[in-house]
């Protein structure tokens, strides 16, 4: 089946608080980005990529493809006001039947097996959308109020969220509302179930500054493992 892959860097990072959105910020000499993208290319030789990008960073974004032997595979557009909008825009650029990652690019420590594991999980149910199970106590607040939430019932989810291109395309014509945090709500309200799979706990999304640290930490580790 044909590959796709939405790797959506259409953002402006405010929580990171730095006047370079945080994509394009250096982890040990290269831009988060450049380790997304060399993931993806790397879990697959037929995989496409649609790199969405911020107007004004378009050059930036080129400037990290060029030094990818095979940037053919990289097809770059303009994203959305927010990520719902970009994701869209990324989607628009897809034609054919194909299994359809879209992925956050500021996740940059992704790995090959779990896109792998999304593609195969995707083929058989539909869709994958990779989750771990929460390792801090939950509460739900409701104005004052606050509840505990049963830890055992409760998912966090991330990206690559992984669907067939007949589920995931005619979901993306809806009207846009805020619920839509990721691909999973809007396939759900369109009407599919969703299949969850195996996250991973190493697969954080760089938010805040902090996050920097641990991912750096993280590529030494990775780094270190290669050369024993
Ligand atoms: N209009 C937008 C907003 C977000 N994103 C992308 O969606 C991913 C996850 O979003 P988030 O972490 O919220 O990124 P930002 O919107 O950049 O961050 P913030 O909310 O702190 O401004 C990021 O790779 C981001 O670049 C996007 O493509 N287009
Ligand atoms: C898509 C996502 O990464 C799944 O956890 C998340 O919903 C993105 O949230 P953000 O607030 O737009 O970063």
């Amino acid at each position: 089946m044909k590959k796709y892959a939405v790797i959506v860097a259409g953002g402006s990072g405010k929580r990171m608080g730095n006047i370079i959105p945080k994509q394009f910020l250096l982890l040990k000499g290269k831009a988060v980005l450049w380790y997304t993208l060399d993931t993806f290319l790397r879990a697959y030789s037929d995989l496409k990529i649609i790199l969405v990008l911020p107007a004004q960073h378009i050059q930036k974004g080129k400037a990290i493809i060029e030094s990818f032997e095979v940037k053919d595979r990289i097809n770059i557009i303009t994203g959305g006001d927010t990520r719902f909008h970009s994701v869209q825009c990324g989607l628009k650029e897809i034609k054919e039947e194909s299994v359809v990652f879209v992925h956050d690019a500021v996740r940059c420590l992704v790995s090959v097996p779990l896109i792998q594991r999304c593609y195969k999980n995707a083929l058989e149910h539909g869709s994958a959308v990779p989750a771990v199970a929460a390792t801090d106590s939950i509460r739900i607040v409701n104005h004052a109020c606050h509840t505990v939430a049963k830890r055992e019932d409760v998912r966090i989810i991330q990206t690559p969220q992984t669907f067939l291109s007949n589920i995931i395309l005619p979901a993306f014509e809806q009207e846009y509302t805020d619920a839509f945090t990721d691909e999973a709500t809007v396939v759900e309200t369109y009407g599919t179930e969703i299949f969850l799979t195996e996250g991973e706990y190493d697969n954080i999304k760089i938010t805040r500054p902090v996050d920097m640290m641990i991912a750096e930490r993280i590529l030494e580790e990775r780094s270190a493992l290669k050369q024993v």
